[in-house]
């Protein structure tokens, strides 16, 4: 691998004696890492059916490095079940410091594709309002995917500026991530791209955009409010250097101690322009320390009250009578299980979270659980629904496995399937796990798998 000469030359002079062990990291073949989703596996359930060679991540509860020359998890029937998400492992290690319990309002700023909202959603466990924001709009859509694919009950996604979501949720979040955008770094060894557009013009314009991303973040904080700043890079502007601005910034914020543990280091105060200590508090996860690429994180809380704006979402904004098709279905598919907060836009029938914040006039891509559409005297449901449910929740299932045949592939790529019976509504599903719906009449399943997930034949 051939590294900018500038970029040697910047870390030589900074990291000194340890440069060439540093250097040395980037010709050493990357660990690939998965972390499971409790939202419908536990640890020792996985464990105990995992088709891979694992080993625990010592710095990420849930959190497993694979092995990438044996097994390809991306193609497993489980990950199509959401079981799992995979994640580099050293970007498991930030969402950790934000840590938000059930209840919470939580914002994931710079979102997509999802590894660290689908951690804040398990950790959440369905309770409390997750935003996830992403201001690219091809990488917005692969971040709702990934919220469905785990069954994420409780996140709004929504595809807007920093800037224009404070002007709506100011004071609003209980925590925040910043996981920023950056020069990449940490990414040279994953993607030749990296090391093609880096720069240390790049560096500069990043540290430049990561200011006004977390202007924006410090205003959606509530007082009290905990935010967690991130970049997968080294370079001590975008790290360091932005954080020492921010605390000059705000005054009000206060920088709170990480855990240095499993190889994990301080930040490097004498790097700030004007050496402040208290920058030891900040995390620096080095590729020649630990397995993984790299990050850096620093956890801070905003004490001062700088106003708030969000009011709460008038629901249900749907009759009793509106509901007559979806109760149908209910009745014939789903058993011992109740939604509220329901809520109609376009004939699209979502489940709110409790006291969701107003979201109307935003970019929102998915709000709540997607539980389907109301058609002309019919409910339809949504694959989000299906991947939100357990095989008990349901009267009827078609079940697969992925050791005895290959049926779990012909059902994602689409295919349709014999039974002979006449159910209505059935949860497919791998192994006891929720794969998709299939909808039975007169002895044949026709396979609703949304065509945008099929495999391709
Ligand atoms: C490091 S990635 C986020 C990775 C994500 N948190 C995860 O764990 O999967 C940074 C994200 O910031 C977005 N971004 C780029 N410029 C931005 C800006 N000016 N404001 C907010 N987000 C931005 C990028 O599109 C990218 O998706």
């Amino acid at each position: 691998m051939n590294l900018p000469s500038d970029f040697i030359h910047k870390f030589q002079q900074y990291l000194q004696d340890e440069a060439d062990a540093f250097f040395a990291s980037y010709q050493v073949s990357r660990k690939s890492g998965l972390r499971i989703n409790p939202l419908k596996i536990t640890a020792d359930e996985w464990e105990r059916i995992s088709p891979f060679k694992l080993e625990k991540i010592p710095f990420a509860q849930n959190g497993y490095y694979y092995q990438a020359d044996q097994d390809q998890p991306g193609k497993h029937p489980f990950h199509a079940a959401g079981l799992y998400y995979i994640q580099e492992p050293s970007a498991m290690f930030v969402a950790e410091q934000l840590a938000p319990s059930s209840g919470e309002k939580v914002l994931d700023l710079c979102a997509a594709p999802g590894g660290k909202t689908t951690q804040l959603a398990a950790m959440m466990n369905g309770r409390g309002v997750l935003v996830a924001n992403e201001i690219n709009s091809k990488r917005v859509k692969a971040l709702s995917e990934n919220i469905e694919r785990l069954g994420i009950t409780n996140a709004i996604v929504i595809n807007e500026t920093p800037e224009r979501l404070a002007e709506r949720f100011q004071g609003y979040f209980d925590k925040i991530i910043v996981d920023a955008p950056c020069s990449g770094e940490g990414m040279f060894r994953k993607d030749e791209e990296a090391i093609l557009h880096w720069s240390e013009d790049k560096v500069l314009a990043c540290a430049n955009e990561q200011k006004n991303i977390l202007d924006a973040a410090y205003l959606m904080a509530k007082p009290g409010g905990i935010i967690v700043y991130s970049t997968c890079t080294f370079s001590p502007e975008e790290n360091e250097q932005t954080i020492e601005a921010f605390l000059m910034k705000y005054p009000d914020v206060e920088l709170l101690p990480i855990a240095k543990i499993d190889g994990i280091e301080s930040g490097r105060p004498e790097w700030s322009l004007t050496k402040n200590y208290e920058l030891e508090k900040t995390a620096r996860l080095w590729p020649h320390k630990m397995s993984g690429e790299g990050h850096f994180v620093a956890k801070m809380r905003k004490t001062e009250d700088t106003g708030s704006s969000n009011t709460n979402l008038k629901i249900p904004n749907i009759s009793k009578a509106q509901l007559k098709d979806f109760q149908s279905f209910l009745a014939e598919t789903i058993k011992g299980k109740t939604f509220r907060n329901f809520y109609l836009f376009n004939q699209q029938l979502y489940s709110l979270p409790d006291d969701c914040p107003n979201f109307q006039g935003l970019r929102v891509l998915r709000a709540g659980l997607h539980l389907g559409v109301l058609k002309k005297n019919r409910f339809e449901p949504n694959h989000s629904l299906a991947l939100a449910l357990t095989k008990d929740d349901v009267l009827h299932t078609y079940p697969l496995s992925s050791t005895e045949d290959e049926r779990w592939l012909q059902y994602l790529k689409g295919e349709t399937f014999t039974t002979g019976e006449d159910r209505g509504w059935i949860l497919v599903t791998i192994d006891g796990f929720p794969l998709g719906w299939g909808k039975e009449a007169k002895g044949i399943l026709k396979n609703f798998y949304p065509k945008g997930l099929r495999i391709k034949v």
